[in-house]
C-alpha cells in the first residue's frame, strides 16, 4: 500500500477550470462560454522518448498533487509506460446510449380502436421465438415502447437532450475538424457518452457517404456498444499476424475490405488499451500502402479513445506488453491528447476521490476503512434489492437462478430472433455472444430486471425494475415516434397487424430518479453488428431485459448501477474491484463485502 496524501486524491480534477461542481451547462451556456472563455488546450507536445517506471511514478504523482494544469498534460508526457501494468480492467465502451430523441404517443393513444394499430410482433411464448431468423428480422420492425394502459404515469416522458461538458464539447469540435485526437478519462467521465455524439455527429456530416465513417473497437463486446465492428473485421486481417505488407496483399483479394481502406475517412477506434502496439503500427502502415498516402493510415482521421489504466493487450506468449501509445506510429498519428476530468456518474465527491485513489493503486487508510465501513447490509424498503456484482458468469448465473426458483408462478420465456449475413456458425456464436441480451430470457412475476437499452430520460440503459405483469400487448397503445433507441435498419412501414393471441409482453414497475414508479410495458428490440457499408453482420432482437439480482463485473462495465453489491474475496483478477466499485452511483447504494485494500 502506498503511503496517503494530504492532497485530495483524485489528482485529475485539478484543472484550471472547474468542471466538477456544477451542474451540465446549458445549450446556451455551452455555445457562450466556447469562444470567449476558452479552456487553453494546446496540442500534445512532441513525443520525448519517455519510458521507465520513475517517470512513469513521477507523472502519477505530479497528478496526484494537483500538478495537472489543463486536463489534456497529464497524458502529454506519455504517462503510461510499459514498465507498469494498468491497475484495472477495462470496462467496454459503456452502453449508456444518449438519450433517445423525443418520443410522443399518438393521439389516439388512448383510443380503443388504436389497439388493433399496433406493429406486428413475431411469436414470442413460452415455447416459441421472435419468428425465423433472417427472414423475421427483414420483414420484422421492432415497435416502439409502448406505455400500458394502467401505468402510473401516463405518457412518456420528454426525452432528455445531451448537453456535452464544456470538455466533451471541445474534442467535439475537434473532431468535426478533422483532427486525429486521443481522449482518455476514468470510469463515468462521460467516455461513452462523447463517443456516441462523436458517431452522430460524424455520420450526419458524411451521411452522403455512409462508410466514411468506421466505427470499431479492440473487442467484440466493445465494437457492440458502439453499435461497430472489431477492429481486426474492419481492416480485414484476420488475426493480423502476418507482415504489413503481406497483410495488404491479403486485403487486395478481398474486394469489401479494399473498398474499407479506400473509402473510410474517418476510423473511430474504442478501447484502445487492448490494442497491441504492433498492431498499431500495422495498421498505419497498411492504411498508407493502401491508399498510396506517406501519411500513417493514408491520411484518414483517427479518433482514439479508452483508459490505458484498464485491461491491456492479449498477448499470445511471454514478453511485455506494448502499448498502442508506444507504437512508433502513435505520435504522428495521434495530433493531440485530452483527459476527460469531469466525473458525472458519481456527484459526491468523496466517493471520487475514493474511486481515483483506487485508480493509481494509491489507497489512503482513509479511504480504505471507508470502503470496509460499506459492508453494513442495505435495506431497500421499494422491494428492489441491490445488483450483485460476481467475476464469474457461473456465479451469477446460480444467483439469478436460485432468485428465480423461489418464485412459484409461470415461467415466461422469450427466445431471440437473430439475424445478419455471418453464416459461420461459430463465429455468428461468438459475435451474438457480445449482445447484453441473452438468446433465452426466462422471467416471472416478482423478477428484478434491469432496463438494456436507453428508452427516454427516466428509462435508461441500467434502470432497474419488477415484473409486475404479462399483458397482452393488444390491451395497449402504441407510441407512434421514429423510435430512436432502435438501431438504424428499422426502416420498413410500421405495420399494423393484429397481435397474435397468447403472446404476453411483460409489464415492467422501473424504478425513476428520486424514488418514483412507472410502469412499462416493454417491447423487443434489436441489436445489430453492422460493417460501415450498412451490411448487418449479425443481429439479436430480443426483449430489452436481463434479469438483474447479479451480474457479472465483465458485463457491468460501462453501467451506472445505483444499487450495487459486491464481495471482493471472489474478485480474483486486476482491476475488477475498480470496476465493480465505479459501477455504483454513491456510497449509499453501494455495500463491499470483504474489502481487502490489496485486492485494489
Ligand atoms: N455531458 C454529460 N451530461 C450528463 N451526464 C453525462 C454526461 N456525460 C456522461 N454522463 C453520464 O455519466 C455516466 C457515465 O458516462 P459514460 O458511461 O459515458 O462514462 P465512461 O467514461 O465511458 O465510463 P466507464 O469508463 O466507467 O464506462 C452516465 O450515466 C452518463 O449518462
Amino acid at each position: 500500500m502506498a503511503p496517503s496524501s494530504k492532497q485530495p486524491m483524485s489528482g485529475l480534477r485539478t484543472v484550471k477550470r472547474d468542471f466538477s461542481s456544477s451542474s451540465i451547462p446549458t445549450a446556451s451556456q455551452e455555445s457562450a462560454s466556447t469562444d470567449a472563455d476558452a479552456i487553453p488546450w494546446s496540442a500534445t507536445p512532441p513525443k520525448k522518448k519517455l519510458t521507465g517506471l520513475e517517470q512513469r511514478l513521477k507523472d502519477i504523482q505530479d497528478a496526484l498533487n494537483g500538478q495537472i494544469v489543463s486536463s489534456e498534460k497529464v497524458l502529454a508526457s506519455k504517462p503510461f509506460a510499459s514498465q507498469l501494468q494498468p491497475p484495472m480492467q477495462k470496462r467496454p465502451s459503456s452502453s449508456q446510449d444518449p438519450p433517445a430523441k423525443r418520443r410522443q404517443l399518438p393521439s389516439s393513444w388512448n383510443d380503443p380502436a388504436a389497439y388493433n394499430s399496433r406493429p406486428a410482433y413475431p411469436t414470442a411464448s413460452s415455447a416459441g421465438n421472435f419468428g425465423s431468423t433472417r427472414q423475421a428480422n427483414r420483414a420484422y420492425q421492432p415497435p416502439p415502447l409502448i406505455v400500458a394502459a394502467d401505468s402510473k404515469n401516463g405518457a412518456v416522458s420528454k426525452p432528455a437532450p445531451v448537453f456535452l461538458s464544456q470538455e466533451q464539447t471541445h474534442i467535439l469540435k475537434l473532431v468535426q475538424e478533422r483532427q486525429s485526437l486521443f481522449y482518455t478519462g476514468s470510469a463515468g467521465t462521460g467516455k461513452s457518452v462523447l463517443l456516441r455524439e462523436i458517431i452522430k455527429t460524424l455520420r450526419r456530416k458524411h451521411s452522403k457517404s455512409p462508410d466514411a465513417v468506421a466505427v470499431t473497437a479492440s473487442t467484440g463486446i466493445a465494437a457492440c456498444n458502439i453499435g461497430g465492428v472489431t477492429i481486426h473485421s474492419f481492416a480485414g486481417i484476420g488475426l493480423g499476424i502476418e507482415s504489413a505488407e503481406q497483410l495488404v496483399s491479403k486485403i487486395k483479394k478481398n474486394k469489401k475490405a479494399s473498398a474499407r481502406w479506400l473509402r473510410t475517412q474517418v476510423l473511430i477506434i474504442d478501447e484502445v488499451s487492448m490494442v497491441e502496439g504492433d498492431l498499431f503500427d500495422k495498421l498505419a502502415r497498411i492504411g498508407s500502402m493502401m491508399r498510396k498516402k506517406v501519411e500513417p493510415f493514408g491520411g484518414i482521421q483517427v479518433i482514439v479513445t479508452g483508459d490505458f489504466f484498464q485491461l491491456p493487450p492479449v498477448m499470445k506468449g511471454s514478453g511485455n506488453v506494448k502499448f498502442a501509445f508506444e507504437a512508433d506510429m502513435w505520435s504522428q498519428t495521434i495530433k493531440k491528447t485530452f483527459n476527460l476530468t469531469k466525473v458525472f456518474r458519481q456527484r459526491d465527491p468523496e466517493f471520487v476521490d475514493m474511486l481515483n485513489e483506487m485508480r493509481f493503486g494509491r489507497l489512503s487508510e482513509k479511504s480504505s476503512q471507508k470502503f470496509k465501513d460499506l459492508s453494513r447490509e442495505i435495506i431497500y424498503e421499494d422491494g428492489l434489492g441491490a445488483t450483485e456484482l460476481f467475476p464469474r458468469r457461473e456465479d451469477v448465473e446460480r444467483s439469478n437462478a436460485v432468485r428465480m426458483s423461489v418464485i412459484s408462478t409461470e415461467e415466461k420465456v422469450y427466445l431471440a430472433s437473430d439475424g445478419g449475413m455471418i453464416t459461420d456458425q461459430q463465429h455468428r456464436d461468438k459475435m451474438l455472444a457480445n449482445f447484453m441480451a441473452p438468446q433465452r430470457l426466462a422471467l416471472k412475476l416478482g423478477a428484478q430486471v434491469m432496463l438494456i437499452k436507453n428508452m427516454d430520460e427516466t428509462l435508461v440503459n441500467g434502470t432497474m425494475g419488477k415484473i409486475v405483469d404479462f399483458v397482452d400487448p393488444s390491451a395497449a397503445p402504441v407510441a407512434d415516434d421514429d423510435h430512436s433507441g432502435v438501431k438504424p435498419g428499422s426502416k420498413g412501414p410500421k405495420e399494423t397487424k393484429k397481435a397474435s393471441s397468447g403472446i404476453r409482453w411483460p409489464l415492467v414497475e422501473f424504478l425513476q430518479p428520486g424514488g418514483g414508479r412507472r410502469r412499462v410495458m416493454v417491447q423487443p428490440e434489436t441489436w445489430k453488428v453492422e460493417l460501415p457499408n450498412g451490411e448487418v453482420q449479425v443481429s439479436r432482437t430480443q426483449m430489452p431485459l436481463i434479469l438483474a439480482w447479479a451480474m457479472s463485473i465483465h458485463k457491468s462495465q460501462g453501467q451506472t448501477l445505483e444499487r450495487v453489491k459486491v464481495d471482493l474475496a471472489k474478485v480474483f483478477e486486476k482491476g475488477q474491484a475498480y470496476v465493480a466499485l465505479s459501477r455504483a452511483t454513491s456510497l449509499d447504494g453501494l455495500q463491499v463485502l470483504n474489502f481487502d485494500p490489496t485486492k485494489v
